[in-house]
């Protein structure tokens, strides 16, 4: 192993060439990637782009193959885990499917001060019940608080999940692709709730995975483009969200409208190539 950096106190991710590495495939990397207590992060490309393997070592759960990754001035390889972990909130599709469906909503938000899912043997004290129902009223989800997850729609889930998330006011909140499935309304309301905490000074550090453009959250500040494992363009929102940086990322001619802090994206209409197959004209 080679000299390894000291981490910087001030950066919640600061990762220096990380690379993940399985069976002779690169998922993701080199990307050295740097993210301060105040900045919200959209990190966004195509499938298979290496999203969540990126994510999996800014949650922990992964050390890369190669690299440095400090996380929250700690450096992975050196730190104990477990002592990390409760200060980063996750939410993510992989942490959805292990929850029992008769788990009930305020049980599932108060567990997550303990890092166990559900209600278990402990003993949780009013200050935790009351915390819990805060962080669902931060996301409008206070009237779920009796019900079980089982019954709830994808739109709620999501909703209750991130009030888990930042139950252990977190320092570090990652959110993989939080609007995965929601119909236009729950992503409205989603982003609506996503800009209130990325315009709350007291929030902690964001970095929101996803496709869509349409789901960046007016207020974030900047943004990561991956493509094929490598990094495109990461910087300032404005820098890195264009025309220009997507059509290379998702290999089309991409469009792009900037409306009332929200982006739109469409793939751009190139003359003789509206029918099937047609690669003609132009
Ligand atoms: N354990 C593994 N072994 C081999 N390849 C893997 C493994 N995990 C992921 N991959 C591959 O690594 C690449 C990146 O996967 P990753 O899930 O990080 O992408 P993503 O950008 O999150 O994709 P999506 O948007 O589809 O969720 C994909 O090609 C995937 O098939």
């Amino acid at each position: 192993m080679g000299v390894v950096s000291e981490p910087d106190p001030d950066l919640l991710i600061q990762f220096e060439d990380v690379l993940i590495r399985r069976g002779g495939n690169t998922l993701v990397g080199p990307v050295s990637w740097n993210v301060e207590l105040d900045e919200r992060w959209v990190v966004l490309g195509p499938n298979g782009a290496g999203k969540t393997s990126l994510m999996r070592i800014a949650s922990a759960e992964v050390y890369p193959t190669s690299g440095t990754a400090h996380l929250l001035g700690e450096t992975l390889g050196r730190v104990d885990i477990s002592e990390l972990k409760p200060r980063i909130g996750m939410s993510s599709s992989a942490v959805a499917s292990r929850v029992p469906g008769d788990e009930i909503v305020s049980d599932l938000v108060v567990s997550a001060g303990y890092a166990v899912l559900g209600r278990w043997r402990e003993q949780y004290d009013a200050m935790d019940t009351d915390r819990a129902v805060e962080m669902l009223e931060s996301l409008g989800a206070e009237h779920l608080v009796d019900r079980t997850y089982g019954t709830l729609s994808e739109g709620e889930r999501k909703r209750v999940l991130i009030a888990r998330a930042l139950m252990t006011d977190p320092e570090l909140l990652l959110l993989d692709e939080p609007a995965a499935g929601l119909d236009l309304g729950g992503r409205e309301d989603l982003v609506a709730r996503l800009t209130d905490l990325a315009l709350d000074p007291d929030a902690p550090a964001i970095v929101l995975i996803t496709h869509h453009v349409e789901e960046i959250p007016p207020g974030f500040t900047h943004a990561m483009l991956l493509k094929e494992g490598g990094v495109v363009a990461q910087g300032l929102i404005e820098d890195v969200i264009t025309s220009a940086n997507l059509s290379e990322a998702f290999c089309q001619e991409i469009a792009l409208d900037h409306v009332d802090g929200r982006y739109f994206a469409r793939r751009a209409r190139v003359p003789g190539r509206h029918r099937r197959g047609g690669s003609s004209g132009a």
